[in-house]
């Protein structure tokens, strides 16, 4: 057989139908639900009258809409009717429910790898573009539409068209206090928004290698803003002694066949990719984004771009727009931007590891005061465990808000939003315009980045308060 990559080996493992240049028809192993893409799903069931076929492979939660203060007093009543009718179906069609009761509720994407359900090799989808979150291990994770979860409650299958494959070879020695987030986000600042369309990419590298779960869950998350179907990291040893003692995860005898199977996932040598690049991460500074796509971003040593020196008519028409929009002034320095609120928080950065990060920071000093800053965990898990840790006192004695768990501030369907001209660093994946609120800015950085900015009320280098000298490992 010919060398084949770790994602054509899940693809040819889960096709069901197939057909010459047309869309193959895949079978799905894990279905994950939250409350505002299924409504209409269930509801288009419940009109033609189908069941949900595989109930047991199905798992829903309650993320986007959850106040993060008193997640049971909703007030907004288009957020109460999506609780309320995802309870409602979840009930009728007998799926479990992570709901707000439940001390495994949380966001999807962070409670899929928690509770065991992401496993390597497996299809995973859900009605949220950050589904991808779920590659870091190897499995083939992607976001689907409403009408798309209709069809694989009802089917558990699903219609795709093959995606072309993209290695991403990170190369050269990380330095020191740079983060997962940090690559992303200066992948995405050189190649774009949407260099990845069509392919799912798969993230190598020693780097990659000696990353955690949590750190690889961080790339694979914005693949999705690098315009990918999916991203993918290798299944390995971490991502096995992760797995283990998981709720869901296979255990005793099983897991040991399970590991067997695999690493025999993993792409083989001599494999083929549609298209290879390499990325170099010797010289790699924590990266803030100053514009309104995650693509408009630079080190924190860097500037805010000219306009005027930017040749190409749509480029400089779009970062004109995009500075004025976030009120800021061209050529100015990262460094000197001046923020409002703080946000660490996301299905890319709310994990115990991005908590831990913060926190190191943030202990023995205090949020500036001008600075709102809110602190919430991806999951009531994190949030367990975070205070276990005694993190929650730290963020605290400093001025942060300790919330509960949920989307929060990383886009505005619950109380927690940005207000319009305020400028926020958030731990998210997202800065489109209006993103967190209506005129609202956000600036993209790591958790370490958010919590040094917090402290000093603009971006800093959180590596010189980190480090005396800024050295490579
Ligand atoms: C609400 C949901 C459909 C959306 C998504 O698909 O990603 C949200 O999670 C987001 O991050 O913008
Ligand atoms: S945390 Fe943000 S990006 Fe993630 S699922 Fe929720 S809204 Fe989407």
């Amino acid at each position: 057989m010919q060398p084949r990559t770790l994602f054509e080996k899940i693809w040819d493992r889960h096709t069901v139908v197939k057909e010459e240049s047309k869309p193959s028809l895949l079978y799905i192993d894990l279905h994950l639900v939250h409350e505002v893409t299924s409504p209409q799903a269930f509801e288009g069931l419940r009109l033609s009258g189908r069941k949900v076929r595989q109930p047991d492979l199905t798992f829903a939660t309650m993320d986007h809409n959850v106040p993060t203060i008193n997640p049971y007093h909703v007030t907004d009543e288009i957020a109460s009717k999506q609780m309320t009718t995802l309870e409602a179906n979840c009930k009728e069609f007998g799926i479990r429910l992570a709901d707000l009761h439940s001390a495994e509720q949380g966001i999807v994407h962070v409670i899929g790898p928690e509770l065991g359900l992401t496993l390597p090799g497996k299809t995973i989808v859900c009605g949220d573009s950050h589904t991808s979150t779920h590659g870091a291990f190897g499995a083939l994770a992607f976001g689907i539409g409403t009408s798309e979860v209709e069809h694989v409650l009802a089917t558990q299958c699903l219609w795709q068209s093959k995606p072309k494959t993209l290695k991403i070879d990170f190369t050269g020695l990380r330095p020191l206090g740079v983060s997962a987030k940090d690559l992303i986000l200066a992948v995405i600042a050189k190649y774009g928004t949407d260099f990845g369309t069509g392919y799912v990419l798969e993230f190598t590298g020693k780097v990659i290698e000696e990353m955690s779960m949590e750190e690889r869950m961080t790339i694979c998350n914005m693949a999705i803003e690098a315009g990918a179907r999916a991203g993918l990291v290798a299944p390995d040893e971490t991502t096995f002694s992760y797995l283990k003692g998981r709720k869901y995860a296979p255990v005793g005898e099983e897991r040991d066949k399970a590991e067997v199977d695999w690493y025999s996932l993993r792409s083989d040598e001599g494999a083929v990719y549609d298209k290879e690049i390499q990325f170099d991460i010797t010289n790699l500074e924590p990266q803030v984004t100053w514009g309104t796509n995650p693509s408009m971003g630079t080190s924190i040593s860097g500037k805010v771009p000219d306009p005027a020196t930017i040749e190409n008519e749509g480029e400089r028409k779009s970062v004109a727009q995009a500075i004025d929009y976030m009120g800021l002034t061209p050529g100015m320095k990262i460094s000197e931007i001046a923020i409002d609120y703080v946000f660490i928080g996301s299905c890319t950065n709310s994990r115990i590891e991005d908590l831990r990060k913060a926190a190191e920071v943030v202990k023995g000093r205090s949020v500036s005061p001008q600075v709102t800053a809110l602190v919430v965990p991806g999951s009531k898990q994190v949030k367990k465990q975070a205070e276990e840790e005694g993190l929650h006192e730290v963020f605290l004695e400093a001025g942060f808000e300790w919330r509960e768990a949920g989307c929060s501030m990383c886009l505005s369907m619950n109380p927690d939003v940005v207000p319009a001209g305020k400028r926020c660093a958030s731990t998210s994946n997202r800065n489109f315009e209006g993103r967190q609120g209506r005129g609202a800015r956000t600036h993209l950085v790591s958790p370490a980045m958010a919590a040094a900015a917090a402290i000093s009320g603009r971006f800093v280098n959180v590596n010189e308060w980190r480090y005396e000298k800024e050295e490579v490992v």
